[in-house]
């Protein structure tokens, strides 16, 4: 689905990612992992479309998408949830959602302001496909809201279903887990993994190993830009490249 190859991005002279190839598979769970400033928001970036690459090729679909901007990747079918838990304040749980589904809709901006027969079809679907989205991940009864009174381990599910309601073929997370505790941690991975069961494909992106080992089919290792290691938890997590990469970071 995703097939990420020799791709490279400096800044000022200094390789953030140098030469990095992944591929993500139809129905995979793949969670990318590094030590800090391992190039790990870097590759993210060049996979959403918010960087560009200096070298390399990104295919999505078997398309190749590394020209394209990011709204492009999206009407594709990329979903992304970004780290900073972002609500939009003012506006309900639902109507938050909805935004998620407004890129794919074809029903311009006139349609739109004139409030056209199309345009309420439309909203009406995007009112469905949120409250789907809603059901999804445990908030069906927030709906009503206002979403800013939202502890944070719900705006993050939250997010998770805006990113759901644009039905996406790749769902990109980008450290879902960061500023979430106990409880909060365990009901989010418990979503993970439903969505995981449901068949849909990941990419994660996430400083927390504990977190990433336990969700992902794979996990491609990150340092000073480059991949170290790339294959199932168990492996990985007892690769001497990787202990050494952790390790070096902890002293
Ligand atoms: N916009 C930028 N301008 C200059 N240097 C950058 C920029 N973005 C990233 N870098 C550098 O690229 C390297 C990789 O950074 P990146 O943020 O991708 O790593 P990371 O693995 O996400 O780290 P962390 O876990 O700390 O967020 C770092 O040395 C960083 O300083």
């Amino acid at each position: 689905m995703l097939e990420v190859t020799g791709v490279s991005r400096s800044f000022g002279g200094v390789y953030a990612v140098r030469e990095v190839s992944l591929n993500v598979a139809d129905g995979e769970v793949c969670g990318v992992i590094g030590p800090n400033g391992a190039g790990k928001s870097t590759l993210f970036n060049l996979i959403t479309g918010h960087l560009t690459v200096d070298h390399g090729q990104i295919s999505f679909l078997g398309r190749r998408v590394d020209r394209l901007p990011p709204h492009r990747r999206a009407r594709l079918g990329m979903s992304i949830v970004f780290q900073a838990a972002r609500v939009f304040h003012g506006m309900t749980v639902r109507e938050n959602v909805m935004v998620g589904a407004h890129g794919r809709t074809d029903a311009g901006f006139v349609s739109a302001a004139l409030r056209l027969p199309r345009h309420r079809h439309d909203e009406r679907e995007i009112g469905e496909a949120a409250d789907r989205a809603l059901e999804r991940v445990g908030l069906a009864e927030w709906a009503d809201r206002p979403a800013d009174r939202l502890p944070i381990g719900q705006q993050r599910a939250l997010q998770l279903a805006r990113a759901l309601c644009a039905r996406p073929r790749l769902l990109l997370l980008d450290e879902p887990a960061s500023g979430l505790r106990g409880e909060e941690r365990e009901r989010l991975a418990t979503l993970v993994e439903e969505l995981r069961a449901d068949g849909l494909t990941i990419l994660l992106i996430e400083h927390d190993v504990a977190f990433v080992t336990r969700l992902v089919d794979r996990v491609v290792v990150l340092d000073l830009g480059q991949v170290i290691a790339d294959g199932p938890p168990a492996e990985v997590r007892a690769d001497p490249l990787v202990l050494a990469a952790y390790l070096g970071q902890a002293s």
